[in-house]
């Protein structure tokens, strides 16, 4: 019988198993042998200590929050000199441990236990021409005999999720594509399956026809990936997806030996997955040529456009030898599209249907979110607090996987080192470490042989690992949409998952759009939090700053820019700088609910129909 995560997490959580600590062993050395158990040499380390809990508040009472006296600097020794009863009262990881509790997480191995119909009242948005209407299941899509088999047999995807259902039919009918769908919700597939379909129906399977030297490849679609391991996720998934197909997937990423991703290249490539550096670096070898793309896909579309990669990715998009938007489709997807990266993102499109399934860049209702004031030197005595009260949830005999969000490379590997010090199998993943390191840290958690894992934003982003129970903020990121994607690696298919964040005055400019965001997806906010968001008005245009600044402030929250532009709402997208304004295009959009109006683009069509081209 299956078990549920929840009753699992109940079930171990009354009879903890009690291990006695190892010695500490650096960290080149751990992980060989799957110990789990955050053990430490005392039981009073492992389980005694808890904190007198007082709860947030602005008041000077905060100071006293969760201190119990233990300072940053007093590290693994003095954990273990703590008194071993726990103390069951007033402690912040008695709510996590509550929180688990209602987690309804079914551990299914195949995907088809995973509930989507949590989706399914999900409000979607469509804006643009000639919006072809979506579908409710695969066979109603034309991906041929293959891919079908694929999505049943190897993928076991009973039926599509929402932004599936609309984004494949788009795709398929030879549109441009700009897309936002909530973190988890199966955006890799939408993309993926009409691009391998298209290959499959283009006519040139394996060609790869060269120019100049005979050993450039000429790939018939690119999809782009801001991290080296979301690029190797999105390679495992359409290689699934493509299973005998013919269709030829070849994965291209930095730190990673160059000769055998040419051989790779040289044995045929239809679909490149690329990330942005080492894909320039091959074109400029001229062992790559984009001139017969015909597909262009961005995932995490609004990260590859923001100011870290967007000169590298115009250089790719528009200074190589790529066909023009209209020529090739583009399509972007991301779980969070601010209207400043819409704009920018309009020029490489054209004509293109603006999708949002969810609010644009909210959190899944899936997501149980918690945000606890707790002061710098407090932070690691209250992480310490959460992992105590979680260490033995799971199920199956994996344990409960936690993500520990910081924000240097610095930071994530002293952390680490001091969770290991203290008995807690860590592991840190950051952009310092070489590609291997990356790798190796992810498999160790994945697998649970070390089940805490300490991450900068390098992990923020697409990466689907099963199992993550509990994403904790210990550094909040500045910007609220950093914030969405973090928490997004929990709660993810349909399951539930559970978010904390330690929140102190540093953090004052995200208030006001945490409180907008905990707000949308029904959760609880902390009274205390709101004095932060009224006292952070005069930071609100700074990064965090409130959502509605960023997303158009509507209602629905899924805005296409193009419509503010029409109406002028936003000055600083206004018509004359964008180009839209001699459209006569509705101001008033249709949001379609799944399940009363199935088909519901008629309205819209009609409203912007010719208006923007
Ligand atoms: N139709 C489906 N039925 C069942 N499972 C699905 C379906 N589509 C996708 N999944 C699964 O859902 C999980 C999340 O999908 P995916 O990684 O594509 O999400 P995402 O929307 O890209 O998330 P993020 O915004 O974090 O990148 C994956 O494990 C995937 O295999």
């Amino acid at each position: 019988m299956t078990m549920s995560w929840s009753d699992a997490v109940t079930e171990s959580t009354r009879k903890p198993t009690r291990q006695p600590r190892p010695s500490y062993v650096p960290p080149h050395l751990r992980h060989s042998g799957s110990s789990y158990g955050y053990g430490s040499s005392t039981e009073s380390a492992q389980y005694g200590f808890r904190s007198s809990y007082t709860g947030p508040g602005r008041q000077p009472g905060r100071a006293g929050t969760a201190r119990g006296g233990r300072g940053r600097g007093r590290g693994g020794r003095f954990w273990a000199q703590q008194p071993q009863n726990p103390s069951p009262d007033l402690n912040p990881s008695d709510n996590v441990s509550e929180k688990f509790d209602q987690l309804k997480v079914t551990e299914e191995d195949s995907n088809g236990g995973i509930n989507f119909d949590a989706y399914e009242d999900i409000p979607v948005e469509a804006s643009g021409a000639d919006i072809p209407p979506p579908v409710d299941t695969f066979h109603e899509i034309d991906l041929g005999e293959c891919l079908n088999h694929n999505i049943k047999t190897r993928c076991k995807y009973v039926k599509p999720t929402p932004i599936q259902r609309h984004a494949i039919p788009v795709v398929m009918a030879g549109r441009d594509l700009m897309a936002c769908a909530q973190t988890g919700s199966g955006k890799t597939a939408a993309f993926c399956l009409p691009i391998i379909s298209g290959v499959l129906n283009n006519n040139s399977l394996g060609r790869s026809p060269t120019r100049g030297g005979a050993h450039t490849v000429c790939p018939t679609a690119l999809i782009l990936s801001p991290t080296r391991e979301l690029a190797g996720q999105i390679h495992d998934e359409a290689k699934k997806f493509a299973y005998q197909s013919g269709v030829k997937i070849v994965v291209a990423y930095g730190g990673a030996p160059i000769s055998q991703q040419f051989r790779h290249l040289e044995r045929g490539v239809d679909i490149l997955v690329a990330t942005p550096g080492r894909l320039v670096d091959m074109i400029e070898r001229s062992r790559v040529s984009l001139r017969m793309i015909k597909y262009l896909a961005l995932d995490e579309a609004d990260r590859m456009l923001d100011m870290g990669f967007e000169p590298q990715i115009r250089r790719i998009v528009e200074q190589m030898d790529m066909p023009c938007p209209g020529a090739r489709q583009t399509l972007l997807f991301s779980a969070t599209f601010p209207n400043e990266i819409q704009r920018l993102a309009a020029d490489f499109l054209s004509n293109y249907i603006f999708l949002a399934v969810g609010r644009v860049g909210s959190s899944t209702d899936l997501i149980a979110q918690k945000i606890e004031f707790v002061e710098d030197m407090d932070k690691r005595s209250h992480l310490m607090d959460h992992l105590h009260s979680q260490q033995a949830n799971g199920s199956h005999g994996k344990p409960a996987l936690t993500l520990v969000f910081v924000e240097t490379k610095r930071g994530a590997d002293a952390l680490e080192n001091w969770l290991c010090m203290n008995g807690f199998p860590a592991i840190a993943i950051h952009g310092d470490k070489v590609q291997m390191e990356r790798e190796r840290a992810l498999r160790s958690f994945k697998c649970g042989s070390a089940p805490i894992l300490v991450a900068t934003d390098v992990a923020s982003r697409g990466l689907d690992i099963p199992h993550v129970a509990h994403v904790i903020n210990f550094d909040l990121p500045k910007g609220i949409d950093d914030y969405v994607h973090r928490i997004g690696r929990t709660g993810r298919a349909g399951n539930s998952g559970l978010a904390t964040a330690f929140f102190n005055d540093k953090n004052q400019p995200l208030a006001k759009g945490l409180i907008e965001l905990m707000q949308e997806s029904n959760q609880e906010v902390p009274s205390w939090l709101n004095e932060y968001a009224e006292g952070s008005q005069t930071y609100s245009s700074g990064g965090g700053g409130g959502r509605s600044q960023r997303s158009g402030g509507s209602r629905f929250g899924g805005y296409d820019f193009r419509r503010s532009a029409q109406s002028g709402r936003e000055s600083y997208y206004g018509p004359s700088s964008y180009g839209y304004g001699d459209c006569s295009v509705g101001t008033s959009a249709a949001s379609y609910n799944d399940a009363t109006v199935p088909y519901g683009y008629g309205n819209y069509e009609t409203i912007v129909a010719g208006g923007w081209e």
